[in-house]
């Protein structure tokens, strides 16, 4: 019960230490942080329309959410079964395939929404 009162109590606080944790150990969470900051200041400067941030904060929340699942099913892996094994390589291959078309289609989005607008700016429409 008490536990119980503990999650609703606290459940913000914990999700924000996992999310803490991934950013302090995960190389790659870092990568995708960054490069979300420099489109979002990229979309600043080319004032986006409020329709096209729509599609930039999915593509953005989409890889940054994909890479956290990611990074969930490696340590959950490495957790149960730490030794090498065929079974832990296609599980942690198909978690990085996620997030492979997580990043695929997120870099879509980017350059659907930013090479018209960088053509609008120094070519003119
Ligand atoms: N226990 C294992 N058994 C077999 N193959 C594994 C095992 N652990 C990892 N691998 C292989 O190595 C690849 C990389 O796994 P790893 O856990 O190092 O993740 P990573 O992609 O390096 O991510 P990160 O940099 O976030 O740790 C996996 O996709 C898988 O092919």
């Amino acid at each position: 019960m008490s536990d119980k009162q503990g999650k609703s109590k606290f459940g913000f606080s914990h999700a924000l230490n996992g999310i803490g944790k991934i950013i302090r150990t995960e190389q790659n969470f870092r990568f995708h942080m960054i490069a979300s900051l420099f489109v979002i200041v990229a979309g600043i400067i080319l004032r986006l329309s409020a329709f096209k941030w729509i599609f930039i904060v999915l593509a953005i929340g989409l890889v940054l959410v994909a890479e956290i699942l990611n990074t969930v099913i490696e340590k959950m892996v490495d957790y149960v079964k730490p030794d090498i094994h065929p079974r832990a390589k296609v599980i942690k291959d198909m978690a990085a395939g996620a997030v492979l078309i997580a990043s695929i289609v997120s870099a879509t989005v980017g350059l659907l929404i930013f090479i018209p607008e960088l053509y609008r700016l120094f070519v003119g429409s």
